[in-house]
């Protein structure tokens, strides 16, 4: 999978993505990643990306142009645009999977106030949110989504790593885990997990990951 990622922070990005299993997938091609400087599509001295909005208010907006020409120049027949915003859909485990299909994602990190609308009318595919809260640019929301479709490329996780994503799929949350010692400091593992008992504890697990998640995420069971 090809990622275009269009930011003003291009130093945001490094750390995250060069290490663990995002570093891998890269290393192996699995994931060929490019972080874009959205001023690199300026023509301008100042390289201006942003202006007052018409009307009034508050802060600056994304201009249409720059962003226009690098998606212009950027984007293939078989790319999906997504706009990174708090106005987008919420992104999740199942909209990670529909990414995780796709050729080419290029990922527009919004900033400041917002876009210009004619970028979400006339340019972008999508809009994702990964929650409703106000972050200072969408440097952060796209390696959140970098790695979370990273991990379900082919290849990407090992056999014994990818249990991680089954059971989440399962729309539960994760049932306790436990390891060695088995009493650590009198806090003592639960004792079905020690009997050998394989039918027991997959029950024991079923009815803890469905415990914990009507106590935490009752939405999920919806
Ligand atoms: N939450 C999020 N999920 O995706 N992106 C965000 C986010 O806060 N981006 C910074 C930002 C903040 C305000 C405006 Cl108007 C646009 C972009």
């Amino acid at each position: 999978m090809k990622v275009d990622v269009l930011t003003l922070f291009p130093a945001m990005f490094a750390g995250p993505l060069d290490e663990s299993i995002v570093q891998r997938a890269r290393k192996t091609g699995a994931l060929d990643l490019t972080i874009r400087n959205l001023r690199d599509y300026t023509h301008d001295r100042h390289k201006t990306v942003d202006d007052r909005p018409f009307g009034g208010g508050p802060g600056m907006l994304l201009k249409p142009e720059p962003i226009f020409e690098a998606v212009e120049d950027l984007a293939r027949e078989k790319t999906r645009v997504i706009l990174l915003s708090p106005s987008g859909r919420k992104f999740d485990q199942a909209i990670a999977r529909e990414l995780a299909q796709q050729e080419h994602l290029l990922l527009i990190c919004g900033s400041y106030e917002g876009f210009d609308e004619r970028i979400r009318e006339h340019l972008a595919d999508d809009e994702l949110s990964i929650g409703d809260y106000v972050l200072t640019n969408g440097a952060l929301p796209a390696m959140v989504i970098i790695d979370a479709v990273t991990r379900l490329l082919p290849g990407v996780l090992g056999d014994d790593e990818s249990s991680h994503e089954e059971s989440f799929s399962h729309g539960l949350l994760e049932y306790p885990h436990y390891t060695r010692p088995a009493d650590f400091r009198g806090m003592k593992v639960p004792e079905v997990l020690l009997s050998g008992n394989h039918a027991e504890i997959a029950k024991w697990r079923a009815e803890q990951a469905k415990l914990r998640t009507k106590e935490r995420r009752p939405d999920l069971l919806d």
